[in-house]
């Protein structure tokens, strides 16, 4: 079996993303940030992607949309949204896919918005970017769009300078939303805002998934809140999918001494705080990743193997697989 773990959906796949390879050719040579990644997305599931800084979220969540540019290329895989191909769109079809059928709240996106521009413009134009309508109807619809995302219809008209950024935050997340695409890709969507807003607005995009049935792929280094708010977790080392499993049984038994070293240095949202344990040492040098396991040079149960063979996918129910040396038999 491939020494990447395939996060399989458990509803009816929306997105099935097989052995995805991305590289970014440096003057250097080529860094493989994602290196034969695959995950599914079924329809009104959250996929929750974690790993430490550098690990590939990123580049792997912007190559499903084709929103690289060089030195970063895909060099293999297969993305299937709905049975379309999308590594092998046109442009036009690109234009036409993005946004309506996948839309992609960035990182720090609520500091993108113009600034003067009123926010109820900002989504006006949002819309009629894809879907030709006048500007009354597209500021009626505007207006929907941020009741829907909890603020009032009269903040139309306010400059981004006059909300909070947690305001700011939710407009970004109106305009993800205005062409009700089925999957919406937040990568590190309120990592800039405190954590009593962060729960917030994720609690309400949550509510909002429930009632319209979009799918989220939520990408963040803060396990804690992946466990949270998502269905199944994905978690990344150095480009490869290391373990995957449904939240509550990644947090209730982990399988990788990685993923533990993750949940053992996140805090957590509930309940008493415990003690903090780090993962000693840093993710590698993607230019030359160590031999055998990528996790070998930080891993506490390391074995003389683990320096030299790739570890192989082991299953622990139907969708909680892990690959490492230790679960072989
Ligand atoms: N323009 C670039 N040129 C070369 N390497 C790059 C470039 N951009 C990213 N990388 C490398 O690709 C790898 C993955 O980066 P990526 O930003 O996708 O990770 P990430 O997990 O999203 O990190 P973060 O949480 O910090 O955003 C890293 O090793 C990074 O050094």
């Amino acid at each position: 079996m491939a020494a990447n773990a395939i996060a399989t959906a458990s509803a009816q796949p929306l997105l099935s993303v097989r052995d995805l390879r991305v590289e970014y050719m440096t003057p250097a040579g080529p860094v493989c940030a994602v290196d034969g990644v695959s995950f599914e997305i079924g329809r009104g599931e959250v996929l929750g992607l974690a790993g430490e800084s550098g690990s590939g979220k990123s580049t792997a969540a912007q190559a499903l949309l084709r929103l690289l540019r060089p030195p970063a290329m895909i060099t293999g895989g297969e993305v299937i949204f709905d049975g379309q191909d999308v590594l092998a769109m046109d442009n036009e079809q690109l234009r036409q896919f993005r946004w309506s059928k996948m839309s992609f709240v960035f990182q720090s996106a609520m500091n993108a918005l113009n600034p003067i521009l009123s926010i109820g413009e900002q989504i006006a134009d949002a819309i009629q970017a894809h879907v030709p309508m006048k500007q009354a109807q597209a500021m009626e619809k505007a207006a929907s769009l941020l009741n829907l995302v909890g603020i009032d219809s009269s903040r139309l008209s306010s400059y981004p300078h006059q909300l909070s950024g947690g305001m700011r935050q939710r407009v970004v997340i109106a305009i993800a939303l205005a062409l009700d695409p089925p999957l919406m890709i937040m990568d590190e969507p309120t990592t800039a805002l405190d954590v009593v807003v962060q729960k917030e607005i994720l609690q309400q995009i949550t509510e909002l998934k429930n009632k319209l049935g979009f799918s989220i792929l939520f990408i963040t280094h803060d396990l804690s809140l992946l466990v949270e708010f998502s269905t199944r977790i994905a978690i990344l080392y150095a480009g490869r999918v290391v373990e995957t499993a449904t939240a509550s049984e990644l947090f209730h038994s982990p399988k990788h001494p990685y993923t533990k070293g993750l949940l053992s240095s996140a805090p957590s949202l509930r309940g008493p705080r415990g003690k903090l344990v780090g993962i000693p040492g840093s993710p590698p040098d993607m230019r030359v990743p160590p031999p055998g396991c990528r996790f070998n040079p930080r891993c506490s149960q390391v074995m003389a193997h683990c320096r030299t063979e790739e570890p192989k996918v082991s299953t622990f129910g139907p969708h909680h697989l892990s690959v490492c040396h230790l679960h072989a038999p």
